[in-house]
């Protein structure tokens, strides 16, 4: 084919608007290879028949933290106990390992990732594994080599083998110059951690293998997400987590945000169910490969007072570290996540009353009672 044919179908395939998802890449394979890794064209990657389909073989990567074993137990009440599998690098606890699949995988390794998918079949990847804003501040290079390297692997061997690839991005992908209040789906990212930075990264590396490789990437940006059963893993968003601990087991929490600090947060049972919803959306109706979803958002103050409805007693306060406070600064106040609802009909369950009312039943007002005795 002529060079200025080529030259021109490339120019079209780029010039796709980006609210396009529902659009397979324009230009052919042979041009564009089926893997960034030069695999042969006709090796048969994309195997998985439309019966097996119906049958995710799933991996989470980074299923350690806050998230990923929540998920784990909710996906396989969609999808089987064993067709799920938890991964990461640390020691799972004795309830996790008993619950279900469980192996090491260090996402660094790219030889290892690529037996995991290859040795258990998988069609569906989870790649939760990242490190958050404020550990990321304290250790640039191992956030870079975990968020972004990490994430060259993962898109790699998903594209290779056909997989669904979720990557979850977060309100920290914006930054001071982006609109705060509310931030839309599309509009300026310059945010200022490196957890930020790798998120935009994540995010515009999966919508260009989308078109490019034809990868089914979808993305959420998440909210501070909000768990009873498990520990944020070093954020910006986690006195949201932790004043709830406190609460019921000292009736003390000292806040490391200012009081009037907006955020948006959202309850893990409304994050897993938008997980598995976008990841099941039919991809005619994604109009966009990545989306903001959105549920609530509170200062501390505010979610102090809720609290205080249940917990009279409670007493907070305030010792602001400046390295949350500048990132939270940095951050949506508000989160629009029309475009979800319209597209795939997203909808949370948990506004702050009932988030405030789980969260406080989950540990009981019993608990506070055990641990002083
Ligand atoms: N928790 C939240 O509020 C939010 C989370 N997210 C995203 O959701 C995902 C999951 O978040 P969390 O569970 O809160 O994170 P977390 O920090 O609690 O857990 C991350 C896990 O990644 C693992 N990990 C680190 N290096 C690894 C490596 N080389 N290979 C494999 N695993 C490795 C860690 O051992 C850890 O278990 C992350 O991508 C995060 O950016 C996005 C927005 C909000
Ligand atoms: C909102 C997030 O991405 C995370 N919880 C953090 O605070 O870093």
């Amino acid at each position: 084919m002529p060079v200025v044919r080529v030259l021109r179908r490339v120019a079209c395939w780029m010039l796709q608007s980006p609210a396009c998802g529902c659009r397979a890449p324009v230009l052919p394979s042979r041009f564009l290879g089926t893997s960034p890794r030069q695999i042969p064209t006709d090796a048969n990657f994309h195997s998985t028949s439309f019966s097996e389909a119906d049958q995710q073989r799933v991996l989470i990567t980074g299923g350690l933290g806050q998230l990923g074993v929540g998920l784990a137990s909710f996906l396989r009440k969609r999808f089987g106990k064993d067709n799920v599998i938890l991964s990461d690098i640390r020691k799972p606890p004795e309830h996790v390992f008993l619950s279900g699949p469980f192996i090491y995988s260090d996402i660094l390794d790219y030889k290892n990732l690529r037996e995991i998918v290859v040795n258990n079949r998988i069609t569906w990847l989870f790649h939760y594994s990242a490190l958050l804003s404020a550990v990321g501040e304290a250790n640039v290079s191992l956030a870079r080599a975990v968020n972004i390297t990490g994430l060259h692997n993962v898109l790699d061997v998903a594209a290779e083998h056909g997989l669904r690839l979720f990557v979850p991005s977060t309100i920290g992908a914006f930054g001071p110059t982006s609109p705060r209040n509310p931030t839309p789906d599309l509009c300026i990212q310059r945010p200022r951690t490196i957890y930020g930075v790798s998120k935009v990264h994540a995010e515009l590396m999966g919508e260009y293998y989308y078109y490019r490789y034809g990868l089914d990437f979808r993305c959420l940006r998440y909210p501070g997400i909000i768990s009873a059963d498990s520990q944020p893993g070093g954020g910006t968003t986690d006195y949201a987590v932790q004043i709830f601990h406190e609460a019921v087991k000292n009736g003390r929490f000292e806040c490391n945000l200012k009081p009037d600090t907006r955020l948006p947060m959202m309850y893990i049972d409304d994050c897993l169910r938008a997980t598995l919803e976008v990841m099941e959306a039919p991809a005619e109706s994604l109009s966009m490969r990545t989306y903001n979803i959105s549920a609530m958002s509170f200062t501390p103050e505010e979610l102090a007072q809720e609290v205080l409805k249940h917990v009279p007693e409670l007493q907070v306060t305030y010792s602001v570290d400046p390295v949350r406070q500048a990132i939270a600064d940095s951050w949506p106040m508000n989160f629009d996540d029309s475009n979800a609802r319209k597209d795939w009909g997203w909808r949370h369950n948990f506004d702050l009353p009932e988030l405030v009312t789980t969260m406080l039943n989950f540990h009981g007002p019993e608990s506070r009672v055990a641990q002083a005795n």
